[in-house]
């Protein structure tokens, strides 16, 4: 056994992280971690990497004890890495610096930087070939996706890697992206490497590991042969208030056609070939491969700038939120609490007249703090929550605000599948009401939430599904059916 733990105990303060975990990994085996948002992956994984030490029980790697006294040296002394669900790279760094700082002891004192370079392109070009990353591009420079690939890449550096961990490695890689990336995952196992990943996307868990474990509130409460159970299973077994309804549900059906004036109305491509219309009620998904203009779009209906606006026929309310995929750099007050965080709507930097009525702040906030079960409550300080709950936090300010357009920059990265579907049920009640959604997300199996979905290619409207065409196949062809022209492509 490479990992085995046995009533393993974390607490934060009066939060009990870990409840007494136990769990096995074995050698050259992938074991999936599941479990709903501040059920205690992260903390577990962070415990078996060595970065935080345990309360109680006994945790064995490798056939040594290190219940205590045991570090990040010395986890990856033992071939432990972990490639981090918060991104863990400096931004301010280039992409060879940031691999050098990872393996300062591994690499040739004078030529170190040149070293890097090569050792971190070679790992990136194996795992995704095709990436389109320059190792001298600085690490904040590049777009998520590719960070994440980055992420990936470093953990993998190392000669002698024991166990990868995977912290929802994929949640904002394109699916072509995330199939290069399971087939490598495959290659360091048959060599004999163990992986830890953490997903909350299931299909992908089922797909590709031996063994699933269910995390509830600090405890392994199932284990399972991926082979024997379906998705349906596995979030029976996690619990909770989970049941049937909870799986991905089909998405609710679209409001008779719409009427009226475009609540949106902004020019698209390069020369403003394209226009984006989007009605008051309607959900518009901007759908593609990842990194198409999608999220640049976004950032202009959030800062039109006087110049997009005096096009004829431009037209952005001033009343919208916009809740950023990137909570790090974007988004969260981290000295603040839930309840401050979500009530911030009164900023106008963050919701621009798009504000919570003070009589109604607290109720607003209890309210939404309820409706997507942010764990942990109103009261604590955002950086304890989980990721997912913090993302969820985000999540709510945004609609407790009074706005009558809300931006979504691919927002649920990380949020737990029934949180999701409740907050594709609530999207659909703020339409009903009269809001406008524009929601980017690299899941394009989302945008079936949609009412409509503009496809992007190269920061071009390529095409314009409508229910029930938005599927995930319909985005994939069209956006492929725009570069027939041999141009090359980067997913
Ligand atoms: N540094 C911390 N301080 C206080 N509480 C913490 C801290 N880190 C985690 N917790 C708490 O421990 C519990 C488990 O959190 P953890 O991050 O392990 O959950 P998770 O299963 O990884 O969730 P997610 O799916 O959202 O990433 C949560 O209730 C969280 O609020």
């Amino acid at each position: 056994m490479l990992i085995e733990a046995r009533g393993v105990t974390k607490s934060y303060g009066r939060t009990r992280a870990l409840a007494g975990v136990d769990l096995t990994l074995a050698r050259g085996e992938i074991l999936g971690l599941v479990g709903h948002n501040g059920a205690g992956k992260s903390t577990l994984v962070r415990a078996i990497a060595g970065l935080e030490g345990i309360d109680g029980g006994a945790l064995r790697v490798a056939g040594t004890d290190r219940s205590r006294g045991y570090t990040l040296a010395a986890a990856e002394a033992l071939g432990v890495r972990l490639a981090y669900q918060e991104l863990s790279l400096a931004p301010d760094l280039t992409v060879a610096e940031n691999a050098y700082l990872s393996y300062r002891g591994a690499l040739p004192r004078l030529t170190w930087q040149r070293t890097a370079g090569r050792r971190i392109a070679r790992a990136l070009d194996e795992i995704f070939p095709g990436h389109g990353i320059s190792v001298h591009a600085r690490v904040g420079e590049l777009p998520m996706p590719k960070r994440q690939m980055v992420e990936i890449a470093r953990a993998t550096l190392a000669d002698d890697v024991s166990l990868l961990i995977l912290d929802e490695p994929t949640e904002s890689l394109g699916p072509d992206a995330a199939a290069s990336m399971y087939a490598h995952v495959h290659r360091m196992t048959a060599a004999g490497a163990s992986v830890l990943l953490i997903s909350h996307r299931m299909g992908e868990v089922l797909a590709h590991c031996d063994r699933v474990a269910v995390l509830q509130d600090g405890r392994v409460t199932a284990v399972r042969p991926a082979r024997e159970v379906d998705e349906h299973t596995v979030l029976r077994l996690m619990g909770g208030e989970v049941h049937a309804a909870a799986e991905q549900r089909a998405p609710a059906p679209a409001a008779a056609a719409r009427a009226g004036e475009p609540v949106v109305r902004f020019p698209v491509g390069r020369r403003g070939a394209g226009t984006l219309e989007v009605l008051p009620g309607e959900i518009v998904g901007l759908a593609g491969l990842a990194g198409q203009g999608q999220q640049e779009l976004l950032e202009r209906l959030w800062r039109p700038g006087l110049r997009a606006l005096s096009r004829a026929g431009a037209s952005v309310p001033r009343s919208k939120a916009f809740v950023p995929g990137d909570r790090q750099t974007s988004g969260i007050l981290p000295l603040w609490t839930v309840a401050q965080n979500i009530a911030v709507g009164t900023m106008r930097r963050l919701a621009r007249a798009g504000v919570i009525p003070r009589a109604g702040e607290q109720d607003a906030v209890a309210t939404w703090v309820e409706r997507l079960a942010v764990k942990g409550g109103a009261a604590a300080p955002i950086l304890s929550l989980s990721g997912g709950n913090q993302q969820k936090v985000l999540v709510a300010r945004a609609f407790a605000s009074d706005a009558r357009l809300i931006l979504l920059d691919d927002p649920f990265r990380g949020v737990d599948v029934q949180t999701k579907n409740e907050i594709y049920a609530r999207m659909r009640a703020e339409a009903e009401r009269g809001r406008s959604i524009v929601w980017y997300s690299t899941e394009n199996s989302e945008m079936a939430h949609c009412d409509r979905a503009y496809v992007f290619r190269a920061g071009e409207i390529v095409a314009e599904l409508r229910r029930p065409d938005i599927t995930e196949e319909r985005i994939v062809a069209e956006s492929f059916a725009a570069i027939e022209d041999g141009e090359e492509v980067h997913v």
